[in-house]
């Protein structure tokens, strides 16, 4: 038997030839290759249902990492194609003896990485496959890593759970959520508990309110059968945006290890406010783009018109909402949240707006805000207030940047290249635990029920914006208004 802490891998791939694989994981894994010299005993094997052998899958992964020379020749003799339709049983015995074969030649101590970059419907599927065919059945260790979806709703998340624990245990299973191998996803944590200066008033005496935005401008892009399914509440806040929201609100964990950190994430999922027929109406926004021009002048169909998406569609591609976590920490402050397609700019970021001080003489001043960059920029900033210079009294806001991929002459890390290497090391710390998983879906389900029985309307803003006015009026409603989208200075 392997021991858990060992790197060496063969990584057996579904859905090798899609979107994910090609765009992502092989990227990731050359970087991790090239950087990390712990992860050089490594292989591949690649599956899909078409006939490629292995030259032709060793073309589309070059392809992709865009590479050149002996190093990426290098790279490009770990990966083998097995052609495989993951529903039929039979075929997976030859997929176990190519494992053992690639296993035996690269010395990889029968260590297993299964990664399934499939349509969620085949994940049981795959997973029972695996055990009746014997692959999980290997001499080192085993771990599942699964893409999002996991389910629909809680209870189709709660039968695919049942399906893989039959097969893995919760300490093997990984479940990627991308967000949480961001960088400053990462940091926010560090940002917290390593600066006393934050984490003392890190609480509802000296925060006002947080806005976490995470805004796209591309459409639904390729994906319209499975968005269509979804939306923005499913496909983003179920995931990634309760993830920030429980990084930045969590207490700190009593020690850095994996379980401490999700034990802190999931007491915060469970603290946040269920939502009600009434509250839903007031604070809980979903909107549909329409046609628009987006900033570089290119005009953009309306959600509605995109290819193979339902003409009447009531699917929404914005949210914006206000929630609160009812603890003694966050007692009465705003967690205000907004996600959406077709938006005026690429952004990630998280901002802490500060309380003013009591009975401060200078009327004219701005909020203190720490800015957390998630991306495209990395970074903080902290806006604090200074003398205007000259004999007046006025204030004016100043602004202290910190870039962290610009210092940084190697650039940060790619998440997938992150977790995939967490994975090879048995790190499961920034993956989603099932209580996490399940939580997220509690609140995201009583969300979709709310908006059932209040009949809630779905709303509409021109693509290119910053989203629909109901949005901006929410935030009106507390004397509050979104802090624009900015950029770290370097
Ligand atoms: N694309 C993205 O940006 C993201 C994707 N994801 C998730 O990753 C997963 C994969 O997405 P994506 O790459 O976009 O999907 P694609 O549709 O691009 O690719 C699907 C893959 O599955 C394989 N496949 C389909 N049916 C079978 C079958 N019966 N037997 C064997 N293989 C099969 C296909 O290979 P072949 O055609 O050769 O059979 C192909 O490699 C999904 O769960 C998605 O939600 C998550 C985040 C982002
Ligand atoms: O998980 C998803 O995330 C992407 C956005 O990811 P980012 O890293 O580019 O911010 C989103 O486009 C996609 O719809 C969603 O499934």
């Amino acid at each position: 038997m392997g021991s858990a802490n060992q790197t060496e891998t063969t990584i057996i791939l579904f859905g090798a030839t899609g979107d994910l694989a090609v765009r992502k994981l092989y990227p990731a894994l050359y970087q991790l290759y090239k950087k990390q010299n712990d992860v050089e005993r490594f292989a591949i094997i690649g599956t899909g249902r078409r006939a490629y052998d292995h030259e032709t899958y060793r073309a589309v992964v070059k392809e992709s990492i865009k590479a050149e020379g002996v190093e990426a020749d290098d790279f490009l003799k770990r990966f083998f194609f097995y052609s495989i339709d993951v529903e039929n049983v039979e075929a997976y015995k030859g997929l176990g003896e190519l494992a053992n074969k690639v296993d035996k030649d690269f010395n990889l101590s029968g260590n297993r990485m299964f990664y399934l970059a499939l349509a969620p419907n085949f994940f049981g599927t795959v997973t029972t496959h695996l055990k009746e065919s014997g692959l999980t059945n290997t001499s080192g260790w085993k771990r599942l890593v699964i893409e999002k979806p996991f389910g629909h709703n809680l209870s189709s998340a709660q039968k695919l759970n049942q399906e893989i624990n039959h097969v893995f245990d919760e300490q093997e299973i990984y479940r990627i959520d991308h967000y949480l191998g961001k960088e400053m996803v990462q940091n926010i944590q560090v940002i917290r508990f390593a600066n006393p200066l934050f984490e003392s008033i890190w609480n509802n005496r000296y925060i006002s309110n947080i806005q976490i935005t995470s805004s796209e401008t591309l459409g639904v892009g390729e994906r319209a059968g499975y968005y269509d399914r979804t939306g923005a509440l499913m496909d983003m806040v179920q995931n990634h945006i309760l993830q920030m929201t429980a990084l930045t609100a969590m207490e700190p964990p009593s020690r850095l290890e994996t379980e401490d950190i999700r034990d802190e994430k999931v007491k915060v999922l469970r603290s946040i406010r269920p939502v009600t027929i009434e509250s839903v109406k007031e604070d809980i926004i979903k909107a549909q783009y329409k046609s628009g021009i987006l900033e570089n002048g290119e005009q953009v169909k309306g959600y509605r018109d995109e290819d193979n998406i339902k003409e009447n569609s009531q699917t929404d591609t914005f949210v914006a909402a206000k929630l609160y976590i009812d603890n003694f920490r966050w007692a009465g402050v705003p967690f205000y949240i907004r996600t959406g397609k077709r938006l005026k700019v690429k952004s990630t970021q998280i901002v802490i707006q500060f309380k003013d001080a009591p009975l401060n003489p200078y009327l004219d001043q701005q909020p203190n805000r720490l800015v957390i960059h998630v991306q495209p920029d990395e970074g903080l900033s902290l806006i604090l207030n200074a003398k205007k210079i000259g004999e007046s009294q006025e204030t004016m806001p100043i602004k202290l940047d910190f870039c962290h991929n610009c210092t940084n002459e190697l650039g940060t890390s790619d998440a997938y290249e992150r977790l995939i290497h967490d994975c090879m090391r048995g790190d499961s710390t920034n993956f989603t635990r099932w209580d996490e998983v399940a939580l997220s879906w509690q609140y995201v389900d009583s969300i979709i029920k709310a908006w059932d029985e209040a009949k809630a309307p779905l709303d509409y803003y021109e693509a290119g914006t910053r989203g629909p006015k109901a949005a901006d009026e929410l935030l009106a409603k507390n004397h509050f208004h979104w802090w624009p989208i900015t950029t770290v200075e370097h």
